[in-house]
Order: C-alpha cells, then sequence, then structure tokens
C-alpha cells in the first residue's frame, strides 16, 4: 500500500524536464541573462553581473516551474569555443540566440554564426523552438526589436541572392525562409531583468508543444 501511495504521489508530482541551450558571440549577455533567471525564479540568487567572467565552456541552472523543470546551459560564445554548441543541439528542446542589441558592429557576425553554425538548418534541431533575444534594451544605443528583426531579413536576403546565384539549389533555402519567418524575436535587458520572465514564459509554453520528448 506504502508503494502503491508513494509511486501515486510520484507521479502526480512529477515534473517533466527540458533543456534550453543559450548561444549567441561572446559578450551578448548570455551569462548576465542566465544569472537573472536564477535570481527571479531561485531562492538562491545568481551572480551578480560584477562577477561575471567570459565563459569557457558552458554553465548550467535550473528553474522549476508548474510541472515543468527547464534546465539551461549558457555556452561560451567565443569564436574558439562555438565548435562545442552542436554537442547540445540533440538532445536541447529549445535554443535561445542572444544578440547584443548594443553592438551594431557585430550584427553581421551573429547573423553569420545563426545560419552557418547550422542553428537554423541542423535537421535535428529543426522542430526545436528557437528563441532569438534582442538583449541590452536598458541602453539607449541599442537597436530596438524590430530594427534586429530587419536587419536580419535583409542580411537574409542577401545571403539567399548570393546562395541562389551560386548553388541554384532552392530546397534548403526554402526549408531556412519557412524556420525564419516563425522566427520570434523578444526584446529584454539581462541586465535589468526586463522582458525576462516574458522569454521564460515563451519558452515553457513552447517546450511543452515540441515535437522533441
Ligand atoms: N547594458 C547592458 N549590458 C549587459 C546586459 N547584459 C549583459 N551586459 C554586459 O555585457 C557584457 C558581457 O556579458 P556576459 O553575460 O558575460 O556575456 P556572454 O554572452 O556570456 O559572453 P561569453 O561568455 O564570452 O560568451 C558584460 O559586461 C555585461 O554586464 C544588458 O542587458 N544591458
Ligand atoms: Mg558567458
Amino acid at each position: 500500500m506504502y508503494h502503491l501511495l508513494k509511486g501515486l504521489h510520484e507521479y502526480l508530482t512529477r515534473k517533466e524536464e527540458f533543456s534550453v541551450i543559450i548561444i549567441g558571440l561572446d559578450g551578448a549577455g548570455k551569462t548576465t541573462l542566465l544569472e537573472k533567471i536564477k535570481t527571479l525564479y531561485n531562492e538562491t540568487p545568481g551572480l551578480p553581473p560584477d562577477k561575471i567572467a567570459p565563459t569557457v565552456g558552458q554553465n548550467m541552472g535550473k528553474i522549476t516551474l508548474p510541472s515543468t523543470i527547464l534546465k539551461f546551459w549558457d555556452l561560451g560564445g567565443q569564436r574558439g569555443i562555438r565548435s562545442i554548441w552542436h554537442r547540445y543541439y540533440d538532445d536541447c528542446h529549445a535554443v535561445v540566440f542572444v544578440i547584443d542589441a548594443e553592438d551594431r558592429e557585430r550584427l553581421n557576425e551573429g547573423w553569420e554564426v545563426l545560419p552557418q553554425d547550422s542553428v537554423l538548418s541542423a535537421p535535428q534541431i529543426l522542430e526545436v523552438p528557437l528563441l532569438l533575444l534582442a538583449n541590452k534594451q536598458d541602453s539607449p544605443r541599442s537597436l530596438s526589436v524590430e530594427e534586429i528583426r530587419n536587419d536580419y531579413e535583409e542580411w537574409y536576403r542577401r545571403k539567399l541572392d548570393s546562395a541562389r546565384r551560386t548553388y541554384g539549389d532552392e530546397t534548403d533555402l526554402q526549408h531556412r525562409a519557412e524556420r525564419i519567418a516563425s522566427l520570434d524575436v523578444m526584446g529584454i535587458s539581462a541586465l535589468e531583468g526586463t522582458g525576462v520572465r516574458a522569454a521564460v514564459d515563451w519558452l515553457f509554453i513552447r517546450v511543452q508543444n515540441s515535437r522533441r520528448r
């Protein structure tokens, strides 16, 4: 009887666990975001921004939501470390791509990393929700969500044109175009926490509906 009740209790209180990877260029604010998420959702606060150093490798943080645990993997964004990202694609349920909206100079570099590092085209994550975060919205110099989206679409159009000229093959590009059409972009300030709960809500809803379990 005890085992039956224990089993029933475990069944009723069980939480499904989902993995979310946080990627993007170095300095975009990924770790600041992870630590802010910990502060907002956990009893033990995350590191304050002045204690955060560039990530060499990965950081992990977990939060508990109704019947769900979200496990975040914050991966280092420096050029030499980006090659580890793909190792996480197989097991993740959502991808967060963080952009430094203040750094116009590096926007193109960010876009180059997004599709060319196969984030958009890797077959294993095609069905996985992808959220683009335009970070540092607290800064008056930052581009808005709308401007970031436009910049990406322009960059993508240029890319498409040159790829058509080079390969003439549309299938992969078509696949990506569909993916991009549904690309969600949200504005946040990882530093101040603005928009962070909305982003976590988005992830919470999308991982439940994700086709990958
Ligand atoms: N103004 C402003 N600065 C931010 C924000 N988020 C992060 N920063 C700053 O941006 C710098 C880089 O932040 P990190 O969180 O270390 O960046 P990262 O993406 O983890 O970088 P790597 O670990 O090298 O990949 C730090 O100086 C942060 O304080 C933000 O929302 N607003
Ligand atoms: Mg970091």
